[in-house]
């Protein structure tokens, strides 16, 4: 089935403007500004020989140094990770206690189930923390902040996330009272059902609108004569606002979801095309959905199927994956290295509940983001810097470790894939990534 997206076409020149790489004095002054706000004084962002923009040192680094922790400028929890962990819709901190984590995870994955009722009950008093767990104290959480639109989709560590969310994105994708929209409902609930890629998607959109109309109010707010010179500066005033609010996402580098995504084991190369189609469509049925929701008129290239494909495209070849280490795994190794005597008293109480949760017990919070500085970074097969969590990284930041010294001026790379593959299994993983690896290692043909 063919698709037709006619704001495409009705808007085909101030899409090629959104989807324009970005000059390299637009990526020099983007991220010489990014760099100084964040404080993440030991990089800098600079055009390489080869590939694009990437990330140079301007420190040296030891090895084990931290080079870089990024802010994600758009991120999400994983759907399917919505009933292993509760955490913060805005930094992803895990929230509440060690009894909400673990009372409300086998409660959801226990409904409609039928269980043990005495062993529910409990459940549900550890969920409503009137049943407190011996030691939990020992490892406090933040409280549970509701979203200020009441929905009951997401909930915060503080009011200031909750503000910060509502501000960023959320005032526009809240399912809460005051929004009377079935429609967001429905794009959210095909988004769960078929890839919730598409709720990262409609986060970027939404703050890009949010961050349109702030700038709008402020230039209302500006005498005729300012007006003036900013229209004659952009032809049309309204679309530099747009391209102003689209700026951050302008960086990141982009190609369209359905030509880059990897073709999985199962197809065929000859259904090929007939693939691409396929995700082509499940776009625009989503991006449908999303039109009906929450449709700006001012806004109308950013709901084009093109800048949707693109937009998706940069997630699947920028993101991280967001992960945060799960506070119920330090309570039970915390309870397992108690004293042996001690340990049995308190064993009674909690090892039901471990036995309950499984090999699963630890699960931490997993999604994916979109982190502006990390994803400059290029692929090198002998990375000289890697991802890594530490123990005191327990948000959705990103952090970025030497894993060799680096010497300023020198590049900084890390490995997308797992690099102790050989030649052939690297080449393959990469292509996936939708590039010929250029790297030292790959040039000279090392296994
Ligand atoms: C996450 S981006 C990295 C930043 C990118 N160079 C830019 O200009 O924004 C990934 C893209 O950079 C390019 N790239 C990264 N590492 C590479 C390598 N080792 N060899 C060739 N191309 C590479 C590929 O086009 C890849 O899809």
């Amino acid at each position: 089935m063919e698709v037709v997206c006619p704001i495409d076409t009705q808007f085909a020149h101030q899409i090629s403007f959104l989807l324009e790489p970005p000059s390299p004095l637009q990526v020099q002054e983007y991220f010489d500004e990014l760099i100084t706000s964040k404080q993440c004084d030991g990089i800098q962002v600079k055009p390489t020989n080869n590939y694009g923009k990437g990330v140079y040192a301007d420190m040296d680094f030891e090895e084990g140094g931290l080079v870089l922790k990024d802010q994600m400028l758009v991120g999400m929890q994983h759907s399917s990770n919505k009933i292993d962990c509760l955490v913060c819709g805005c930094c992803f901190c895990f929230i509440g206690s060690t009894e909400i984590q673990i009372g409300r995870k086998l409660f959801l994955q226990g409904l409609g189930s039928p269980k043990d009722v005495c062993f529910n009950e409990k459940l549900e008093s550890l969920m409503h923390e009137k049943l407190e767990l011996p030691y939990s104290k020992k490892f406090p959480l933040p409280g549970v902040i509701n979203c200020p639109g009441g929905c009951k989709e997401v909930y915060y560590c503080s009011k200031s996330c909750a503000q910060t969310d509502w501000d960023f994105c959320h005032s526009l994708l809240c399912t809460g009272e005051g929004s009377s929209n079935k429609a967001l409902s429905k794009f959210i609930q095909h988004a769960n059902e078929t890839n919730d890629i598409f709720l990262l998607a409609a986060k970027a959109i939404s703050c890009t609108i949010l961050k349109y109309r702030k700038l709008k109010a402020a230039c209302d707010n500006e005498t005729d004569k300012e007006k003036n010179h900013l229209s004659d500066l952009l032809g049309d005033h309204s679309f530099g606002l747009l391209l102003k609010a689209w700026n951050p996402l302008l960086m990141g580098y982009k190609r369209r979801w359905w030509d880059c995504v990897a073709l999985p084991d199962d197809v065929d190369v000859s259904d090929e095309d007939s693939f691409r189609m396929q995700i082509r469509l499940l776009a625009f049925e989503s991006l449908e959905l999303l039109k009906a929701a929450i449709l700006d008129e001012e806004c109308l290239p950013l709901f084009s199927l093109e800048i949707y494909g693109h937009l998706i495209g940069m997630f699947e070849l920028n993101n991280l994956d967001l992960v945060v280490a799960s506070p119920v795994e330090d309570y039970f190794l915390y309870i397992n290295d108690l004293p042996e005597a001690e340990k049995k008293e308190i064993d009674e109480i909690t090892q039901p509940f471990l036995d309950a949760l499984g090999e699963d017990y630890s699960a931490c919070c997993q999604g994916t983001a979109f982190f502006p500085l990390q994803s400059c970074m290029n692929h090198s097969c002998c990375p000289n810097a890697k991802a890594f969590k530490r123990d005191e990284d327990r948000d959705g930041q990103a952090t970025i470790i030497a894993c060799k010294p680096i010497k300023k001026g020198e590049e900084v790379t890390i490995s997308y894939i797992d690099e102790d593959l050989e030649l052939e299994e690297r080449q393959a993983l990469l292509a996936d990534y939708g590039f010929i690896c250029k790297c030292p290692r790959c040039v000279n043909g090392e296994v």
